[in-house]
């Protein structure tokens, strides 16, 4: 048997899509979808997004990890969004539902944004920061990103008791301006540092553009440019958080399964 598969990449972080309309894909399958993440024996991945029908938005989009756990991802959800338009299933206006509730998104050219889910807080954690923008995010500002050892002290943080069970994603934030921020991320579930995530630079956001009033800010990852724009309400959460930044199909393929 094979399957069909398309490859994204949104700031290089990259995903397996499956256009799983006809509900063929076994989504309790978390082996298979381990082994075609596998950059090795697989097609290779951070993570694998199956799109289905859903009765009351445009799709679904079902996320895993490579490691086959389950969370929101920002990146993951701007590709959803352009393989949704790719299949033809959206215009260049969408509504849709992912693990954290509905999302809005705009299609313009290269360029998608997403509304992301509102935020609660930011949380001080011993000078560092924590907030949930549809997946956990610790924050810690550095003086220098490049060269800092993102993957050692990351799995140190995302592993800390402080949150068992569950854990966290980290991430490592360098102002660069009074608007702008270099962000380096370790993933929880890729257990590794990615080239960028869409959850972790809005976190990373949200924090700096809170401290520097700030409503708008770019971001640097490694593996490209991004943008944030959000809105900051008197009870300390946010609102109206757009994650804006390229999403690009990179190849399609079959698969022996
Ligand atoms: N790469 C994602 C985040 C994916 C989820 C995360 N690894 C977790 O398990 O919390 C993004 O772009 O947001």
């Amino acid at each position: 048997m094979e399957l069909t598969f398309y490859k994204y990449q949104g700031t290089g972080n990259d995903f397996v899509m499956i256009d799983d309309r006809a509900e063929s894909f076994d989504l309790s399958n978390l082996d298979l979808v381990r082994t075609l993440c596998d950059r090795k024996f697989g097609i290779g991945a951070d993570g694998l997004i199956a799109i289905r029908n859903h009765p009351d938005f445009d799709f679904e989009m079902i996320y895993f990890n490579a490691d086959g756990s389950q969370s929101m991802c920002g990146n993951g959800a701007r590709c959803a969004v352009a393989f949704s338009h790719f299949l033809g299933i959206v215009k260049e206006k969408t509504r849709f539902l992912a693990i954290d509730g509905p999302h809005e998104a705009i299609i313009s050219g290269e360029q998608v944004e997403l509304l992301m889910g509102d935020v609660q807080g930011i949380e001080a954690k011993s000078g560092d920061f924590f907030l949930n923008t549809g997946s956990p995010h610790h924050i810690r500002f550095v003086e220098k990103a490049e060269g800092y050892p993102v993957f050692e002290e990351g799995k140190s943080i995302r592993y800390d008791s402080v949150y068992a069970p569950g854990g966290t994603n980290v991430n490592f934030v360098q102002p660069m301006a009074e608007d702008e921020v270099f962000v380096r991320t370790y993933e929880r579930g890729v257990e590794n540092e990615t080239l960028s995530c869409g959850t972790g630079v809005t976190a990373a956001a949200i924090v700096y553009g809170a401290q520097h009033q700030q409503n708008q800010v770019k971001i640097n990852t490694l593996g490209g440019k991004l943008s944030v724009k959000f809105q900051s309400n008197p009870d300390g959460s946010f609102s109206k958080i757009w994650l804006i930044g390229p999403a690009e199909q990179v190849f399609s393929g079959k698969i022996k399964l």
